[in-house]
């Protein structure tokens, strides 16, 4: 997924190759159903458009003499009319007089906080259109479906826009009823006569393109819109694709929020779009539920989620959180780092039940019995009624803490039921201050100690007798040898936890207290995840659903996953459905064949991206003599400037700072991956191990053969470089001496 390398810099312009303008496919001449608040009264009925005068930047102007506005003059009229209509709509809550309503300071704070927020929601933003699209039913939905009913004609937006008297101007693209406008075809037109798509340049309506479905004999024709936007250089921060979602995307974006969908998709086939727009489908479909149970975007990284970071609020959707795996488990400092080969078992399934074990392993039984003394009488419960209230304890399927919870109540129901035997009458609060007791609370606490997650991990870790009774039959001994720490810890304040100690911790507490569930949480870049790291992230939405993206092929941790149906299990999702995306939008045809040439290598069973992008891209690749290697990337770099946009220098890690000295020395400022580009600034040297998410408009390529050579093994090489491959959106330059590796050759 990229990051946020590409940060702006320029407005987003459209390159040379792609034609700055739109014009319609369509006659200007419209005939259609008029829609009822931009043409009241106007009427019309479907007939073939003819050829006509395109709209191109200069829109379409009446023929003299003509009265009647073009149908370009009158969508403007009607964008027109939706920005009133929607300052109208924002003058309305501006001028709602609370003081009445309120009867205390803290109620006037909470109306005037959620005044504020619905007036910055229906902020007119400029740039971005209130509308991108038109649907004209053939009858109205929902309507009488006979013919010769009305039919209707919707525009559609990002939001929902109402005149004075609450008629739509503009239709939230989530609405059911603007469905068809990303699902309708000629095969299955939905009910729809027209669909119409607006350009814009600048903030201004330039272009409409028509597609008349219900039309058998109206020749198919792509959407030059529709490629124009998907050609669009990536410039900047990650942007909404609301205008342009293609219907298998959209299959995903509106799938049930009861359902949870894991994608597998090629690099650039707009997964994390697809995720972030499902969240906002789902917001919007299940605002009351989703808003009570919390939803949570999870990305790799803190430049990832910068990224990303202004998608949804572009939606309209302000209080989604987004963080990552390490957040959500960041019960301890992270001060230390594994060998992969602990990391590996830290992170293997098995380790829940090394946990479970652990937390467990103080559970003694009763050896003595419980004497509680009230008033002048002694009542007392024999070790072994106590021990069968533990073992049902343990036996039951119930948290750690909730059993401790559970347990005083359980010893002070027998010492009730040994009153009334006396002939006592005991209340609820007989066995309430009975539970409360000192020799209940001791017996409790000597059968069932309290357990502190960390504490408990971190003894688990520091002593071999411990690990050893907890992981026994489950780990090798040369296994626990392993994940043992080389120096003990001593206390919680000294302890070097790693990243994957402290999703043990984060596994430890859910044992001992149930974490709670969000009602939707998006997983981006799943393919990394480690089992133990799907479990955490399975309990934040255990009882709620989840949308799992990633690509098998892009997998670079010693970990990473091998089948999606085994990532689901650990998520706890065995039933979630499984889609995938081959439709790549983001890396042109001749890079992404390129790059799939290491596909059988590094994920036989998957199927290459095809790319959508018309333009083919342009592909180097120079051989060239080792001591004339910096000189050609300092070079290839050069060049690469000459074009618009943000250039990525991509190599080993290792290549690094001899690169960065052959750019400085040539004069070449250069950024580091998360450094804004500016300007000035628009190159980023990027070491192969960061260069995931990461998306520039030119990538140079500094020999392959060594970022291969940088991975603990040929797989995981040739996956970082797949991934190294798949980040330029309009050209690539590959630079070797070594030979390449042989997969590559091709
Ligand atoms: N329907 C679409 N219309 C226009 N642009 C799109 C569409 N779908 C995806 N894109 C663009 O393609 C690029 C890649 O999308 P995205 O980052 O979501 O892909 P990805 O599958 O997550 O990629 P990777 O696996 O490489 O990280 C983005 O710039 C995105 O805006």
């Amino acid at each position: 997924m990229p990051s946020h390398a590409r940060k702006p810099f320029t407005e987003p312009t459209v390159e040379p190759h792609v034609a700055p303008h739109v014009e319609p496919l369509e006659a200007p001449t419209d005939t259609s159903t008029q829609p009822r608040a931009a043409a009241a009264g106007t009427t019309g009925t479907s007939t073939r458009p003819r050829q006509g005068t395109p709209d191109t930047d200069s829109p379409a102007r009446p023929p003299q003499g003509t009265p009647a506005p073009g149908p370009l003059e009158r969508e403007r009229a009607h964008l027109a009319a939706s920005r009133a209509a929607l300052k109208a709509m924002r003058h309305d809550v501006e001028a709602l007089d609370i003081s009445d309503v309120t009867g205390n300071w803290v109620n006037a704070k909470i109306l005037a906080g959620e005044i504020e927020a619905r007036i910055k929601a229906l902020a007119d933003l400029a740039g971005t259109p209130l509308f991108f699209g038109r649907l004209d039913y053939l009858h109205a939905p929902g309507g009488d479906l006979a013919e010769g009913a009305a039919g209707e004609s919707f525009y559609i937006g990002r939001r929902h826009v109402h005149d004075a008297v609450g008629d739509p101007m503009v239709i939230d693209w989530r609405a059911p009823v603007s469905q068809p406008f990303y699902r309708a075809s000629r095969a299955e037109p939905m009910d729809v006569r027209l669909r119409r798509r607006f350009g814009y340049t600048g903030g201004e309506l330039t272009a409409y393109e028509d597609e008349h479905l219900s039309d058998a004999a109206e020749a198919d024709t792509s959407s030059k819109l529709l490629q124009a936007e998907i050609e669009r250089p990536r410039v900047g921060p990650m942007r909404d694709i609301v205008a342009t979602i293609q219907p298998e995307q959209d299959e995903i974006v509106r799938a049930d929020v009861s359902g949870s969908v894991c994608v597998q998709g090629a690099p650039g086939t707009g997964k994390t779009a697809v995720g972030l727009h499902r969240v906002a489908y789902l917001l919007y479909a299940h605002r009351e539920r989703l808003a009570r149970t919390g939803t949570l975007v999870i990305g790799p990284n803190a430049s990832f989620l910068q990224y990303i970071e202004q998608v949804l609020p572009a939606l309209g959707e302000l209080h989604v959180k987004q963080a990552t795996v390490d957040d959500l488990v960041a019960h301890v400092p992270i001060r230390g780092t594994d060998s992969a080969q602990a990391a590996r078992i830290k992170g293997d399934a098995r380790m829940a039940q090394v946990l479970r074990r652990a937390v467990r392993s103080g559970i003694r039984m009763p050896k003595e019995p419980v004497v509680v003394v009230r008033g002048s009488r002694r009542w007392r419960v024999p070790a072994y009624e106590l021990e069968e209230i533990v073992r049902e304890m343990a036996d039951r399927d119930i948290r750690y803490g909730a059993a401790r919870e559970a347990l005083p109540q359980r010893i002070a129901h027998a010492v009730l039921v040994r009153m009334e035997q006396a002939g006592e009458a005991p209340d609820d609060r007989v066995q309430d201050a009975v539970a409360r007791n000192a020799a209940v609370k001791a017996a409790v606490k000597e059968c069932w100690p309290p357990v502190d997650p960390a504490k408990l991990v971190l003894r688990l870790l520091s002593e071999p007798e411990f690990m050893t009774s907890c992981a026994q039959g489950l780990l090798s001994p040369e296994e626990q040898r392993e994940i043992l720490w080389a120096k003990p810890a001593r206390g919680l304040a000294s302890a070097k936890w790693s990243a994957a100690d402290a999703v043990l911790v984060d596994e430890a507490q859910d044992l001992v207290q149930r974490t709670g569930s969000l009602g939707h949480v998006v997983l981006d870049e799943a393919q990394d995840l480690s089992p133990m790291q799907y479990r955490a992230v399975g309990r934040r939405c255990s009882t709620g659903s989840a949308t799992i993206l990633g690509d098998l092929a892009q997998g670079t941790t010693p970990w990473a996953t091998a089948t999606w149906a085994e990532a689901l299990s650990h998520l706890g999702k065995p039933e979630a459905r499984i889609e995938e995306l081959t439709r790549g939008f983001r890396v042109p045809r001749e890079v992404i064949a390129y790059a799939s040439r290491l596909l059988p290598s590094i994920a036989p069973d998957l199927a290459p991206a095809t790319s959508v992008r018309e333009s083919p891209g342009a592909l180097f690749v120079r051989p060239v003599a080792a001591e004339e290697l910096d000189e050609a990337v300092v070079a290839a770099c050069r060049e690469s400037l000459g074009n618009e946009g943000s250039i990525g220098l991509i190599a080993a890690d290792p290549r690094v700072p001899e690169l960065a000295a052959a750019l400085t020395a040539a004069g070449l400022a250069h950024l580091a991956p998360g450094e804004e580009t500016s300007a000035d600034a628009r190159l980023t040297l990027v070491p192969a191990s960061l260069a995931k998410g990461l998306e520039y408009d030119y990538v140079v390529l500094d020999e392959p053969a060594a970022i291969v050579a940088a991975e603990p093994d040929a797989r995981t090489g040739l996956r970082r470089l797949y991934v190294a491959l798949t980040r330029a959106v309009s050209g690539l330059t590959v630079l070797h001496s070594a030979p390449l590796p042989a997969e590559l050759a091709g």
